[in-house]
């Protein structure tokens, strides 16, 4: 296993290239399972999750190509199985996302319940209790969701929580529904956008994307298709949150700003200043330390639950008292105990923290517990004094493409070594 040990507290400067966005990239490939022809997917982000998706994929027979320059090509045509173990699904919850295309394609699935994880209990009932309003019969035993199906029927499914990937494999099932299908209090998280406009370069009758009320025309096939993912709004967003930590200047190309905007607002509100370009945002703290900032997550257009850690390194280092407020998860706040490790003054009131910003913090060893904690413990390494090492970077590597070598492009110091070896300093 792998640490990362960055020596801190130097001011990022500079450019970097936005990665294909991982919550987009993993239900497109799953949606390859809808159809016996090729979905070559394009700007797919080199990462764990990616490996794992396509892993999941070959196991059930699927081929899977990876080309050039990002493309990835899932021919669904070579099928043996219908089974995704709790192997592959314990690593990563979003193979639920084979379940509906499984289910509608191929009226079988045997899918491994993904449990809960550390930022929460996270549980699929919505997602089980639209497939069977589609006319699936589900039981779950043994720690595996069995499901089958004729051809699926459509429905009108209200959701009781805004759910991205309960929207997402919805929505798959039903474009091979017969009938229409309306999703009522869908998720409108721009990767959900994503998934609809490639279902429809499938040939797919999805509309409404983007808005909470989804409506799919389910037809008889689907088609093979050639699809870009969009950019990383939580990937750019964490680039930008190191920038203004440091009291740097960033600039993320590839990227979409208007994808980021719930972010940039809230750099604002920092003091940074913000510019943007047709694929391109920035942020310039001309030098200064950063005020802090209250902030509530959401789901979309909200602010991302996926973003609150790195804003609780921001404003452990701010200027001021800022509180943030977890909504979307009950247990997102493991990040804190670590923090604190580093000099951070945050105390935790329910699902609120008030970080009181210091003038500086600490390096010091550090353990990630998930993916969004370990980038926050990496930006504290940043604007920290002294040496950090963080530990379990697994977690990282399950979201970031070469995190490391993006930073370093920024002129962090940050090197990726196996564990163990002994602290010293980063040259
Ligand atoms: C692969 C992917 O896209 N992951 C994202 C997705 O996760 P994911 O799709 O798993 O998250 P959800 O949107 O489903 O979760 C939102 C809330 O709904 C609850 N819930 C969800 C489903 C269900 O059947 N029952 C239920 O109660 C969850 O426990 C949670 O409290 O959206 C999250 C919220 O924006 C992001 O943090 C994740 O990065
Ligand atoms: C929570 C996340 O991912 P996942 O839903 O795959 O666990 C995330 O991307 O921050």
């Amino acid at each position: 296993m792998d640490l990362l040990r960055i020596a801190g507290g130097r001011p990022l400067e500079g450019e970097v290239r936005a990665s294909g966005a991982k919550n987009a990239t993993l239900p497109i490939m799953s949606a390859a399972l809808l159809i016996d022809e090729p979905l070559i997917v394009e700007n797919v982000p080199h990462l764990e999750d990616v490996t794992t998706t396509n892993m999941l994929l070959a196991q059930m027979g699927v081929s899977v190509t990876i080309g050039d320059h990002m493309v990835v090509e899932a021919d669904a045509s070579t099928i043996t199985s219908k089974v995704a173990p709790y192997e592959l699904v314990k690593t990563m919850r979003a193979s639920i996302l084979v379940l509906g295309p499984l289910l509608a394609r191929h009226g079988e699935a045997e899918v491994s319940l993904p449990g809960g994880c550390a930022i929460g209990a996270r549980p699929v009932d919505i997602h089980l209790r639209g497939l069977t309003a589609m006319g699936a019969e589900i039981t779950v035993e043994a720690g595996y969701i069995r499901a089958r199906a004729g051809r699926l029927k459509g429905a009108r499914i209200a959701m009781d929580t805004v759910t991205v990937t309960g929207t997402e494999n919805l929505m798959m099932a039903a474009t091979l529904a017969e009938g229409t299908t309306v999703l009522e209090n869908a998720a409108r998280e721009p990767e959900v956008v994503d998934l609809a406009d490639c279902l429809n370069a499938m040939g797919a009758r999805v509309s409404g994307a983007g808005s909470s009320v989804i409506t799919i025309e389910g037809v008889r096939a689907l088609h093979g298709a050639r699809y870009r993912v969009l950019p990383d709004r939580i990937e750019t967003g964490t680039f930008l949150v190191a920038g203004a930590a440091t009291r740097g200047r960033v600039r993320v190309n590839n990227t979409d700003p208007a994808l980021v905007e719930a972010i940039t607002l809230k750099l604002e509100e920092a003091g940074g200043r913000i510019t943007t370009g047709p694929d391109w945002v920035a942020v310039d703290m001309e030098g200064r330390r950063p005020r802090s900032v209250n902030l509530r997550t959401s789901p979309y257009p909200g602010f991302p639950t996926d973003m609150q850690a790195q804003f609780c390194t921001l404003n452990a280092v701010a200027e001021g008292v800022g509180t943030i407020t977890e909504t979307v998860f009950e247990n997102r706040f493991m990040h804190v105990s670590e923090l604190q490790r580093m000099g951070a003054d945050i105390r935790q009131e329910g699902n609120t923290v008030i970080v009181r910003g210091q003038a500086e913090l600490t390096g010091a060893p550090v353990m990630a517990t998930d993916l969004r904690a370990s980038a926050s413990l990496v930006l504290a390494g940043l604007v920290a004094d002294g040496a950090t090492e963080v530990r379990r970077i697994y977690h990282i590597d399950r979201g970031y493409e070469c995190i490391e070598e993006k930073l370093a492009q920024l002129g962090a110091r940050i090197q990726r070594l196996p564990d163990r070896a002994p602290m010293e300093a980063v040259s």
